[in-house]
């Protein structure tokens, strides 16, 4: 029930906000929304960890040439995924498509990484494999 018709919350004896609540349901609102907000900040940080590895692919992938996309190693992503998230009772679905946008962005960025690449290839790590090829 939420408190957007206010007729159907009114008959249901809804509260229209969380400050209205008793202050024992409020502590514990604030003790699980603590958590929920360590949960995110971990979250952001594990995956600012995981764009910088995958940066480095994105160069790597640039520098010889391999495509940004690998469909092969994704299928085998989404089936340990899959099964880790039903070990751990996560609906697998939810899983593969949580992936699935990750990866998404990750390709735009390996295309970015790659477009600039061909533009100037002795810029950034262009210029180890200019300098490696070069005399
Ligand atoms: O492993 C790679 O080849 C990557 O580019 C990384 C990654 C990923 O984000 O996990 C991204 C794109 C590929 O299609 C597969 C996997």
């Amino acid at each position: 029930m939420t408190s957007r018709d206010p007729q159907q919350a009114e008959s249901a004896g809804a509260l229209d906000t969380v400050a209205e609540a008793d202050a024992s349901v409020r502590a514990e609102l604030t003790r699980l929304r603590d958590s929920i907000d360590n949960i995110d900040a971990a979250v952001v940080h594990i995956l600012a960890e995981r764009f910088k590895c995958t940066q480095q692919v994105g160069r790597l992938k640039a520098l010889h040439r391999l495509p940004p996309a690998d469909p092969a190693r994704e299928a085998r992503q989404i089936e340990r995924l899959r099964q880790l998230a039903e070990t751990a009772k996560l609906d697998p679905s939810f899983a593969e498509k949580l992936l699935g946008f990750i990866v998404a962005e990750v390709i735009r960025h390996h295309e970015q990484i790659a477009d600039a690449e061909s533009a100037e290839p002795a810029r950034g790590n262009g210029a180890s494999r200019t300098a490696a090829t070069a005399d």
